[in-house]
Formats: structure tokens, sequence, C-alpha cells
């Protein structure tokens, strides 16, 4: 099987290191173009990938396609792809946020397999939430795309109508979370910890926590109240956080993702 990517930033590389990681394919099965060689060369010579000389030439060569370009961008690569697509109209996979599949349909102008995907960061390292929503086109394919994507961790089979709201808790979270991890270590760097050592404890706190609350039947706050003791530390903290913005200010920054999103 070889997977092709046109575009080879931040979000294929993350796919391709989750791919190789769990050797679901080799560096051959990889090709890749991006929009500068002096960036998609060097990467493609340090894993191992082969980097073609246009994404015409990664049309022809993969088997199926993963379209891993800006949202802006995916109009014109579609329009350079679209002879290709006619002679051989490949599964095409979009990562591309807020474009959906009637608009990426358009855009192909010839009848071709679409999948919508919506990863996160973490599928580089196997632990990734990625959601997805096929064409009927894609329909006998989709098996072997959900079974490749596993690969990379957590999948959810997501009707379009929530794909924006996924990337805010999802795709853009990670994000967030490492907001919070930052907020965390700067604090305990206000009371002397070194950045290094601050930002350790605190990444390994949330990594442990988010770990507890996927095992555990309690919600969230439940979890919250097995840590506040009668009296502690915790409840004192989590009041002023709460009297100072927190809730409401996460949940108007995924407000404000979803915006984004649908704009
Ligand atoms: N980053 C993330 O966590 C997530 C991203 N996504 C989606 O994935 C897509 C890619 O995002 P991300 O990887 O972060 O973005 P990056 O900016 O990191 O990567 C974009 C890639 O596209 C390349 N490119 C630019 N112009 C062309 C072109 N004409 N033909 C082929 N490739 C081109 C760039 O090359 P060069 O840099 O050399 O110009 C770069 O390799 C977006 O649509 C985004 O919404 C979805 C979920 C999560
Ligand atoms: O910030 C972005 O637009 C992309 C989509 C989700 C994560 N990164």
């Amino acid at each position: 099987m070889k997977l092709g990517f046109i575009g080879a930033g931040n979000m294929a590389q993350a796919i391709i290191a989750g791919l190789l990681k769990a050797k679901a394919l080799a560096p051959s099965d990889i090709i890749i173009h991006g929009g500068h060689p002096e960036n998609f060369e060097p990467y493609a010579a340090r894993t191992g990938v082969t980097a073609v000389a246009s994404n015409t030439a990664v049309a022809e060569a993969a088997d199926w396609v993963v379209l891993a370009v800006a949202p802006a961008l995916g109009q014109p690569v579609f329009a350079e792809v679209h002879d290709t697509l006619v002679k051989r109209p490949i599964p095409v996979l979009s990562l591309l946020t807020g474009v959906d599949l009637k608009t990426l349909a358009a855009w192909a102008n010839t009848p071709v397999p679409l999948v919508r995907v919506m990863p996160n960061l973490n599928v580089a390292l196997n632990a990734g939430m990625t959601a997805y929503v096929a064409n009927e086109a894609a329909a006998q394919v989709l098996p072997d795309v959900v079974a490749l994507l596993s690969r990379l961790g957590e999948t959810i089979a997501l009707p379009e109508k929530d794909f924006s709201t996924f990337v805010a808790l999802a795709g853009s979270s990670p994000a967030f979370v490492y907001m919070f991890i930052d907020a965390l270590s700067r604090a305990g760097v206000k009371y002397g910890l070194t950045k290094a050592a601050a930002t350790k404890i605190a990444a390994q706190a949330v990594s442990g926590s988010a770990q507890m609350v996927l095992s555990s039947r309690d919600s969230p706050l439940d979890l919250a109240d097995k840590v506040a003791s009668p009296g502690g530390t915790t409840v004192a903290g989590m009041l002023v956080m709460e009297a100072a913005g927190f809730m409401p200010a996460v949940v108007a920054g995924v407000d404000a993702t979803i915006a984004k999103d649908r704009e």
C-alpha cells in the first residue's frame, strides 16, 4: 500500500511518525510533496520516505492520498491533480478544517472516494483522537481506512454537523492543554522550581489525570471530589480558579474555535 501526502507539514509528519512507529507502513510505502523542497526534501532524507517533485506525482504513485495542506489550498490542489484522479479515482483523505464532503466533491470535480479525517497531533505517539466521515463512493474502502487510522489511536465516526465541535475538543485542544500545562508549570517557577522540573511535574500530572478519566466510571468532577480533601488545599485552589473564570474561559475558547471552523 502506497500512501501519498500532499503537504508535509506538522500534521502530515505527525501521521507519518505514528504510522512508522506502529509499523503500519514502511518508509518506502510513503510518498510526499510539499510547498518548498527545502522543507520536505530534508525531512524525506531524514525519515526514508519518498519525496516527489509535484502533487500530481504523489497522486500518480499513491493508492490513497492524504490532503494535508492549509484549507485555502484545497481547491487549487484538487485542480492540479484533477486529470490524474480522472484516470485513477483513488481515495482522497482530507484533513482540511471547515471543508465538508460536498465542497471536497465539487473541488474534485470527478467521482472519487472521499474521507474527511480530523486527527490531532497526538497521532505521532499513537495516542490520537481521530474523527472520520466518508462519501458513498468511499463505502468499500472505509473499513481499510479506519483500520489504518486506528493504528494512530482512538477513532470515532462522526456526522459532519459535529466536525466543528470535534475540531475544538480534539483537533485544537492539544494546544489548549499545552497552555494549561505551561500555566501550571509557570506557577511552579513562581515558587522556585526550575521550568524543566515544573513542566515535567505538571505534564505527568495532566497525563495521569487524563488516564484516570478514561479508565474510571466517575465523571471528571466526581474524581475532583476525590482529590479535594475537606478543608484542604485542592478545594481552595479550585474555588479561586473558578472565580477567575476557568470554565467560562475554556468554553469561550471552544466557541471561538468552532466559529473559526465555520467561517
Ligand atoms: N496541525 C494540527 O494539529 C492539525 C491540522 N489539521 C489540518 O491539517 C492541514 C495541515 O495542517 P498543518 O500540517 O498543521 O499545516 P502546516 O502549515 O504545518 O503544513 C502545510 C503543508 O502544506 C505544504 N504546502 C504549501 N503549499 C503547498 C502546495 N501548493 N502543494 C503541496 N503542499 C503545499 C507546506 O509546505 P511548506 O511549509 O514547505 O510551504 C506544508 O508542508 C490543515 O488543513 C489543518 O487544518 C487538522 C487537524 C490537526
Ligand atoms: O489550528 C488549526 O487550524 C489546525 C486545525 C486543528 C489544529 N490545527
